[in-house]
């Protein structure tokens, strides 16, 4: 539906915020609003495939999602015009912020994602890559959930197979990486990933270890260890995110709710 679609004239780029997976992206304003505007390379994404799920897309409006506006299809390369995270990258955030966070900031920013991803199971969709690389930060310190659903559309093999050098292994749960077998619980297994690494200031998971190691070592029955910044009530949390089979894992409607409840704690 042409409700979403906007006029190229109405958008004015400023500078680049960086080459995004698809191409680039800039920094721009629309309708006296800041945008950031991801222009799409040809060849790195079905154009055609993107502008249908777009719509879908523009379906899924929650506060803890970074907000698709609207996209310039009339002429190519067509834009996509989101809501403006003036902070960026989580994990760059995380790194840059070490030693300098609360408890109750690192605790809020799981919760503010649990709740993002809670929407998102309600909705019945599945995220696939979900990390702190693919969250990002508002000016009051918000964290918002970005790319959702969005590898379906990256034609880069090294990305999307399990053994390709790109697959986010180390976010991945075991039937992932076996079977390919995406759910809301594998969505789980990668929250209690962007748990740790937020605990973890923006460290890297197993960060001493290959792909092929981390394999191993999750058939072995190892988990990521506690970081030191982590209450033992979250790493339990974590840990029930790790739980081999999906379905023993929590839904996140349940982790929202305990999260919250450890959030009202004094
Ligand atoms: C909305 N938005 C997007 C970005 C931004 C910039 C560059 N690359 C990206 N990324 N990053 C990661 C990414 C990942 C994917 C997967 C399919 C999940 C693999 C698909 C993407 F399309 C992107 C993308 O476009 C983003 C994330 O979409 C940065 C913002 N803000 C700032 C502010 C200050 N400094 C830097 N960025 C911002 O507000």
């Amino acid at each position: 539906s042409d409700k979403w679609e906007i006029h190229p004239d109405e958008v004015k780029l400023s500078v680049e915020l960086g080459s995004g997976q698809f191409g680039l992206v800039w920094k721009g304003s629309w309708q006296d609003m800041e945008v950031a505007v991801k222009t799409v390379r040809e060849g790195f994404m079905s154009e055609e495939e993107f502008k249908e799920e777009a719509q879908v897309m523009m379906k899924l409006s929650h506060n803890r999602l970074v907000q698709l506006y609207g996209v310039v299809t009339q002429r190519s390369p067509i834009y996509l015009v989101f809501e403006f995270m003036e902070n960026g990258c989580l994990t760059e955030f995380l790194r840059a912020k070490k030693g300098k966070l609360s408890q109750k900031a690192l605790l809020e920013m799981c919760l503010d994602v649990s709740e993002g991803m809670a929407y998102l199971e309600s909705s019945n969709f599945i995220h696939r890559d979900l990390a702190a690389r693919n969250c990002l930060v508002s000016e009051n310190s918000v964290v918002k959930i970005a790319d959702f659903g969005m590898t379906r559309f990256v034609l880069d093999d090294q990305y999307t197979s399990s053994h390709g050098s790109k697959f986010p292994v180390r976010w991945s749960s075991p039937e992932v990486i076996k079977f390919g077998k995406y759910s809301s619980k594998s969505d789980v297994w990668s929250f209690g990933v962007f748990m740790w690494e937020v605990y973890s200031e923006g460290r890297t998971p197993y960060d001493n270890r290959s792909n092929s190691e981390v394999v191993e070592t999750l058939n072995a029955g190892h988990r990521l260890l506690k970081p030191r910044l982590c209450p033992q009530s979250v790493y339990e949390l974590m840990q029930w995110s790790w739980k081999e089979k999906p379905e023993d894992r929590p839904s996140f409607a349940l982790l929202l709710h305990e999260l919250a409840c450890l959030d009202q704690e004094p």
